[in-house]
């Protein structure tokens, strides 16, 4: 499958096309790639909310959100207004089998039969079910159709189920796409290829050579407008059971098979089932939860999350796991997921340490090999060696880094994660989405800890906005004698 050719013509349909994540997210990322040539002329893109709408009117809505999203170097005129006439609208309730699905089925029904279908909801997970129900009692779900759902897919495995089920009764798994944004992003991808198609680190790719893996994922922000959601999530559900578990899996995953969607999937399956159980006392030891004070972040004041929400909570803002994979490959080495909003810095990246020489012949001590994989910003590899210090004739050493920077050709930056994502929809490319039992495996896994937390069984911790985290977060990496990457230099 060639990502950089056109696809297909389509018809995308978004529910809940008036929303936050439509607007900043999703328009601009099909701008971008109908600019970039993949978006072919006849295909389109179909709003669907409650809010009553003229085609007109959602157009302009839809300009300004361009403007407003999309970088100052990408925005062309002319091609918003060749952009905008892709598009339309109907006033729909999704879940009301009375609402305007026939306006839906006309506009649909002027594309050829064959054409392909993605129905992408953006709404509240709870309504997926109703409107998969409504799409089928209208007969709107040909043999060609797709649906994308956006997360959080649950809160527990419960949820998860009933989602799962709502969607799984009208569309077959394989043409269900569950979006993970972090398995859009390049670098998350390049984990793959960074470990199989390099033996000299497939070589090393074990407890045999690795003393412990830090997978971080740290944000500046706070909540923002997504107080009400995120206040009903926290930073477990929000950040841990998707993308840090997906990265884990690609992390610690067996060589697949091949990169066949159910491959890839099976292998990051393995890897969920084999997480060590968090449960009972263990709550307490091996992970910390937390939220974040009053702070500075980039110098200026931040207030702190209770203060921004104006009443009590007990949802964390600041979640550290410490998980080991029951498995030969990956015997007794920590895994430390940790997530963070109102952080010192915006990171994501996979640190992954090696153990030391247990002997060696040095007037200073070797520092301990180290490659970090930045997902987020400065996209690229480093690994840090000792070598030689030539300022002095005792052989002594220093740290000397090895820096690949990742780039995308012609000072571009990174595409967003949801170009890459929305178009192998259309492909129906599943692979960098998540299989149904992932999900599954991700809550039966995270749920122990949450209900452990949620009967305040382990303390909630406190961080200044703007800092690294808890004094708890260093205490726990320090019991096993090891630091954060922050702290390493
Ligand atoms: N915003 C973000 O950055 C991210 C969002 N997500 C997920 O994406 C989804 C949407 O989030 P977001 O855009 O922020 O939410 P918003 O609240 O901004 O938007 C929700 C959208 O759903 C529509 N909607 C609500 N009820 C119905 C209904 N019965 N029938 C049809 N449309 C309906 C709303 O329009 P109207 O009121 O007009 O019906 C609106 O367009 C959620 O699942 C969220 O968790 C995931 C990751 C990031
Ligand atoms: O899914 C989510 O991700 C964002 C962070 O994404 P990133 O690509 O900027 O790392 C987070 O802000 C949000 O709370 C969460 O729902």
């Amino acid at each position: 499958m060639d990502h950089a050719q056109q696809v297909e013509p389509f018809d995308y349909v978004i529910f809940g096309a008036t929303g936050d994540l439509t607007m900043r997210k999703l328009l601009p990322a099909f701008y971008n790639r109908m600019r970039s040539g993949q978006v072919p002329d006849e295909a389109r893109i179909i709003g669907t909310a409650r809010t009553a709408l003229d085609r007109e009117e959602f157009v302009d809505r839809v300009r300004e959100a361009l403007v407003r999203f999309l970088p100052k170097e990408v925005r062309d005129p002319s091609l918003i207004e060749r952009f905008l006439m892709r598009v339309d609208y109907v006033t729909l309730d999704g879940t009301k089998s009375g609402s305007d699905w026939d306006g839906l089925a006309a506009v649909l029904s002027t594309a050829p039969p064959e054409r392909i279908r993605v129905y992408y909801f953006a709404t509240a997970p709870q309504l997926y079910g109703a409107i998969c129900e409504n799409l089928h009692a209208k007969h709107l779900i040909t043999p060609f159709s797709r649906v994308v759902l956006e997360k959080p897919i649950g809160t527990d495995s419960a949820t998860a189920e009933a989602i799962n089920n709502g969607v799984g009764q009208y569309f077959p798994e394989n043409h269900i796409f569950r979006i993970d944004h972090y398995l859009g992003k390049e670098t998350v991808q390049n984990v793959i290829g960074l470990r199989f198609a390099n033996p000299i680190i497939e070589a090393v790719w074990s407890s045999d050579f690795i003393e412990s893996v830090q997978i971080t994922a740290a944000e500046t922000v706070g909540v923002e407008g997504r107080a009400a959601y995120y206040n009903t999530s926290g930073a477990l559900r929000d950040m841990i059971q998707n993308h840090l578990l997906q990265v884990l899996g690609l992390v610690a995953m067996e060589q697949p098979e091949s990169l066949a969607a159910d491959n890839v999937r099976n292998a990051k399956l393995a890897v969920l089932n084999a997480l060590r159980p968090i449960t009972g006392d263990a709550v307490r030891t091996e992970t910390v939860r937390a939220q974040y004070t009053e702070g500075m972040v980039g110098g200026k004041p931040a207030p702190g999350y209770l203060e921004e929400l104006g009443e009590p909570s007990n949802t964390e803002t600041y979640a550290l796991l410490r998980a080991f994979i029951d498995t030969p490959r990956w015997k007794n080495v920590p895994f430390y997921l940790r997530t963070a909003k109102r952080s010192a810095e915006k990171v994501s990246e996979v640190v992954i340490t090696f153990k030391t020489a247990p002997t060696h012949m040095f007037s200073t001590p070797p520092i301990a090999n180290c490659l970090v994989i930045r997902i987020q910003p400065h996209e690229g590899v480093e690994l840090h060696l000792n070598v030689k210090n030539p300022a002095t004739d005792a052989f002594t050493l220093k740290e000397s880094v090895l820096n690949a920077e990742f780039e995308m050709g012609g000072g571009l930056p990174f595409p967003d994660s949801y170009e890459r994502l929305l178009l192998d929809a259309v492909r129906g490319d599943p692979v960098l989405f998540i299989r149904r039992d992932e999900v599954e495996a991700a809550w039966k896994w995270i749920e122990p800890v949450l209900d452990a937390w949620s009967e305040n069984k382990s303390p909630m911790e406190t961080y200044s906005a703007g800092s690294y985290g808890p004094s708890k977060a260093t205490t726990l990496l320090a019991e096993n004698g090891h630091h954060w990457h922050e702290n390493m230099e």
